[in-house]
């Protein structure tokens, strides 16, 4: 087992500066809370590849790893399992629109509104340290 799992996850930030989030499935750690859309990082990939890749499963669009910007850390200790280590980028630009493509429910909110939601524990704190 690693001593620590990369997860990557991305604030795509749409014209009025609203992020999307997407709520997790209820069978998962954290199941049924809002987060950034991601996810870990598999052995041999940049977190900028590993981010591509999970947009593209999760909601069908494309982010050019050129056109991501990165932009914050957490981290969070899990009983009995390695910490996970949440890489957050940015992002301004993508091709397609937005699908969820695992069924999850998902929207575009602004920081008050973010606020309202039940995050997962990391993302609540990233929530409030994303700049305007
Ligand atoms: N993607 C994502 N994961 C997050 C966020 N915040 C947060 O605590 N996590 C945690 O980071 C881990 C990422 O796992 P994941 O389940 O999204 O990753 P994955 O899709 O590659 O996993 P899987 O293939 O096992 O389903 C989970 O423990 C999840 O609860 C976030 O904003 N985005």
């Amino acid at each position: 087992m690693p001593v620590w799992m990369p997860v990557v996850a991305i604030a795509l930030v749409d014209a009025e500066g609203r992020v999307l989030l997407q709520q997790r499935p209820a069978r998962k750690h954290h199941g049924g809370l809002w987060e950034f859309p991601g996810g870990k990082i598999d052995a041999g990939e940049t977190p900028r590849d590993a981010l591509a890749r999970e947009i593209a499963e999760e909601l069908a669009i494309q982010v050019k790893p050129c056109d991501c910007a990165a932009l914050l850390l957490a981290e969070e200790a899990r009983e009995g399992q390695p910490p996970v280590v949440l890489m957050l980028y940015r992002a301004t630009c993508w091709r397609g629109s937005p699908d969820g493509r695992e069924g999850q429910t998902w929207g575009w909110f602004t920081r008050e509104e973010a606020r309202g939601l039940a995050l997962a524990p990391m993302d609540r704190e990233l929530v409030e340290r994303i700049s305007d």
